[in-house]
């Protein structure tokens, strides 16, 4: 395809709740969607992952926009013939952004996928229809106010909880939540909030039964994962440190980790992200999909690749009304007794609200080629 028209919105979403992680407090969700539109009039729809400021990753989602503008769509724009695969090629001059990349990526994904009549979880190879799903719960204020939220979501359907934890917030969240519910899939993030000096304190997380610890150490710290590994009984699983199929067979084989975690933005694309899973089941190392408070758009694609072989573990792909009152899509994706249902439409297989989306929309502007 020839891209013709790009459009760059803008859109700021209020979470049903504050989402509060080891590196920060979300409250609302600044939102940067990207629509391409084809010579043939065919359009596609991607998300940027970034947040608002660079705390989980170096990317914030104005660098991702201004870096999309100014770097990545010429270069794509001058393609005469471009395919979604030909894309992290063509921008491998850029270094990094990864998610302002797979958010290019993953527009024209959709755009080629719908003009095919092609599912992305078919392009991708899912071999599931419906998916198992889990919920991320933030750190609270209280231990009855986590474990209240926790009783909600159990309520709901999901039957695996994430907690995230930081030092001061991990053995007593986790033996409230584990106290009421004995039986439950249970495992923790720490989004890098120790280090290994942690080592014996978190060698007691290995006394809840966790189905993983998830980043507790720095995304450059291999080494100290390979030594925590050896002091818990329970997997490590990198999220922030796994940035390519390359970095994913570094830290299989370095014993970093047993699990990954993996994240479409973070990796750079579906694309990518269906090469990590690759790397992974050669290696025997169960895969699983992270969340990046996407929207509907997101939560679709994230979806359908999950439904790839390896993704055996439930992912953080909870139900659009975990985070928003409303959703950008008009069929947001909802779970139901703990699966969530494999969109089979062309592309992403989801439709904007447009109307919604016109209210939310806080900047938008729209480039020719
Ligand atoms: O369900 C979701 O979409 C969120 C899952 C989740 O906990 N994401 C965490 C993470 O570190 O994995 C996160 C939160 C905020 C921003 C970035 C990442």
């Amino acid at each position: 395809m020839r891209l013709t028209e790009v459009e760059l919105r803008r859109l700021s979403l209020p979470l049903v709740r504050p989402f509060r992680t080891s590196f920060g407090t979300e409250v609302k969700r600044d939102v940067l969607l990207i629509r391409v539109v084809n010579d043939r009039g065919a359009q596609g729809w991607g998300e940027c992952v970034a947040d608002s400021a660079p705390l989980y990753s170096s990317e914030h989602v104005s660098g991702a926009h201004m870096l999309i503008r100014q770097f990545l769509l010429p270069r794509l724009a001058a393609v005469p013939e471009l395919t979604a695969h030909q894309v992290a090629p063509t921008l491998a001059a850029i270094k990094g952004h990864t998610m302002a990349k797979a958010a290019a990526e993953m527009a024209v994904l959709d755009a080629e996928l719908r003009e095919l009549g092609v599912s992305l979880g078919r392009h991708l190879g899912a071999v599931r229809d419906a998916v198992s799903v889990g919920v991320s719960v933030g750190i609270a204020d209280t231990l009855p106010e986590l474990v209240e939220e926790v009783e909600g979501y159990v309520e709901a359907g999901y039957r695996r909880v994430k907690l995230k934890i930081e030092p001061g917030w991990d053995i007593a969240p986790l033996a409230a939540v584990r106290s009421k519910f004995p039986d439950m899939a249970l495992q923790v993030d720490a989004n890098r909030a120790y280090t290994l000096a942690d080592a014996a304190h978190l060698a007691k997380l290995d006394a809840f039964d966790l189905l993983l610890i998830e980043q507790p150490l720095p995304e450059d710290d291999l080494r100290g994962h390979a030594e925590l590994a050896q002091r818990l009984t329970t997997p490590i699983c990198l999220d922030e440190s796994i940035v390519s199929a390359r970095s994913a067979a570094d830290a299989i084989a370095l014993g970093a980790c047993s699990i990954v975690n993996i994240k479409p933005g973070r990796v750079g694309g579906y694309l990518e992200a269906r090469r990590i899973h690759d790397v992974c089941a050669a290696h025997g190392v169960p895969v699983w999909c992270g969340g990046m408070l996407e929207t509907g758009f997101g939560r679709a694609a994230n979806t359908a690749l999950a439904a790839l072989p390896n993704f055996t573990l439930p992912g953080d792909i909870s139900g659009s009304d975990r985070y928003w009152h409303r959703d950008l899509v008009t069929t947001p994706a909802l779970a139901h007794d703990g699966y969530m249902t494999v969109p089979v439409g062309p592309g992403l297989g989801v439709e904007p609200d447009v109307p919604w989306l016109e209210e939310l929309t806080v900047s938008t502007e729209t480039i020719s080629f």
